[in-house]
């Protein structure tokens, strides 16, 4: 059932098909029967922008790794500077499913100076509303999953889905550190799944390519991401990325496993689009971007193909690569 459904087009991309520019979007989603929000193999989200906490799926090995990363992390760099200034801010960016929060949890317990802050996707899922008829009755609640809404129409909800996930983004980057990386004496880093500025020259440049915004949608969208972006200025500045990097076809497979219900449409060309997206940002550097700092970031390229999910060996090279990335910024 679930099968047949997937290779249905949407209504609303064929009540476009017509129009040169926009059917392109079919090609990329496919619609899905509403599916009651779940989220198998989730771990300990940020909810409230906190850090992930939760020990990786192999916690022992963990655990002994994190002590020995951790005595490397310590250097003798002077503590008396600006504790909050000393902490480096680096986001990791690939594409979907390639790994980023198995990733993320491996750096949370590598290292005590290195703290994870979620991407927010359960509050994607979880929008609350209240309305109320009439001052005298109660208000209702109702919630929405907007992830779900913008995969099953995209041209009606990509634009709305960008407003969120950027200010949901803008937010965590803004949340101060945790007090212990403020006192930490060796090279405190606090670590973003994704950023503003993926949110930019990602995903929304690519749904204005695909069709999925229109240009006004797109002037507004760059418009206030451009004015946020200075107004916030060196506090949403980045020091570094670690891009993970796949071929589509191996994130197909782990989104594919993963079984996200919301992600039940999404079709290899999407992926392979926002790979292209990745590679022209980050490694071509050919992406049009506004913000100088980010015209000179360093970044730490890694091969998210290796199975680091379970591999020890692989565990400490990747720990061991991004320490030294860490130290260097
Ligand atoms: N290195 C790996 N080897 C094998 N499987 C992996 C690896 N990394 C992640 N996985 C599996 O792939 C799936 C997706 O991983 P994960 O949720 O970490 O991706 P993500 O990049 O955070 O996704 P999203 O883009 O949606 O935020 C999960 O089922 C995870 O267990
Ligand atoms: N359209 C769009 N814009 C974004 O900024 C964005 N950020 C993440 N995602 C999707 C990818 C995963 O399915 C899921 C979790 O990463 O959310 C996004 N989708």
């Amino acid at each position: 059932m679930v099968g047949l459904y997937r290779y249905v087009m949407f209504s609303q991309v064929l009540k476009f098909n017509k129009q040169p520019g926009l059917t392109q979007v079919k090609r990329y989603f496919c619609i899905v029967p509403p599916v009651q929000f779940s989220r198998p193999g989730s771990f300990l989200r940020a909810e409230n922008n906190t850090a992930i906490t939760q020990a990786t799926t192999n916690p022992c090995t963990m655990a002994s790794q994190a002590k020995k990363s951790c005595s490397r992390c310590l250097s003798s760099k002077a503590s008396s500077q600006d504790g909050k200034a000393r902490v480096k801010r680096v986001s990791i960016e690939g594409n979907i499913a390639i790994g980023k929060s198995t990733f993320a949890r491996l750096l949370q317990s590598a290292c005590s100076d290195w703290e994870v802050m979620a991407e927010p996707v359960s509050k994607w899922q979880n929008i609350e509303s209240e309305t109320s008829k009439a001052v005298d009755e109660p208000p209702q609640k109702t919630v929405s999953n907007l992830l779900q809404m913008m995969y099953q129409e995209p041209q009606r909800w990509s634009y709305t889905f960008q407003t969120y996930s950027c200010m949901s983004r803008l937010r965590t980057q803004l949340q101060p550190p945790p007090a212990h990386l403020l006192h930490s004496e060796g090279t405190p880093v606090q670590v973003y799944e994704r950023s503003v500025y993926s949110d930019r020259y990602i995903f929304a440049l690519n749904m204005f390519e695909l069709g999925c915004i229109n240009s006004t949608e797109w002037a507004v969208y760059q418009d206030w991401h451009t004015f946020l972006v200075e107004q916030f200025g060196h506090q949403v500045e980045l020091e570094g990325i670690i891009y993970l990097t796949a071929q589509p076809a191996k994130c197909m497979e782990r989104l594919e496993q993963r079984r996200r219900s919301e992600e039940q449409g999404v079709k290899l060309e999407y992926l392979e689009k926002l790979h292209v997206q990745h590679e022209k940002w980050l490694v071509e550097k050919s992406t049009l971007t506004h913000f100088e700092k980010l015209k000179q970031i360093p970044v730490l390229q890694l091969d998210a193909s290796a199975e680091f999910q379970s591999d020890p060996e692989v565990q400490k090279q990747f720990i061991t690569k991004v320490k030294s990335f860490f130290d260097a910024l």
